[in-house]
């Protein structure tokens, strides 16, 4: 099959309306986009590693990518039960669960990193 580079280009757009249409829109999105701002900001004021600026910005790509995913799912379920159905609800909440597990272990990562930095700082 030939490169199409024109098809790529598209493909990144239906990629970007596919991000676009959920900022904004889900409550928990905004909540992980604003968490990541905040950890932005904070990597620079405190001035961590070039290594935990990999692994913060590796966390946050996990969990807004793992957002996503969970938005996805929730509007195929809402498209093919829109009716209330015992599995439609486990899997929204299986999805939901999955996006709490990369939550709370980015949480803990960006303890560990910043923790000492902030003692540092407060103890100065
Ligand atoms: N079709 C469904 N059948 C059974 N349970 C559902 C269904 N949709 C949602 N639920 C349950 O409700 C929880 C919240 O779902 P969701 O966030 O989609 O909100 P909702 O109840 O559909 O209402 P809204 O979309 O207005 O917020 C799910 O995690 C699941 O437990």
């Amino acid at each position: 099959m030939k490169y199409d580079f024109r098809k790529q280009l598209r493909s990144f757009g239906y990629a970007w309306k596919g991000i676009c249409c959920c900022i904004g829109k889900e409550q928990n999105l905004s909540f992980h986009l604003i968490a990541t701002a905040v950890v932005v900001i904070a990597g620079f004021a405190l001035g961590i590693t070039r290594t935990e600026w990999t692994v913060i910005l590796l966390c946050i790509g996990v969990v807004i990518a793992a957002e996503l995913f969970n938005t996805a799912i929730e509007k195929l379920v809402d498209l093919v039960s829109p009716e209330r159905h015992p599995i439609a609800g486990q899997v929204k909440d299986i999805a939901a669960g999955a996006v709490l597990v990369c939550a709370a272990a980015a949480a803990i990562i960006g303890l560990v990193i910043f923790i000492p930095y902030l003692t540092r700082f407060f103890l100065q």
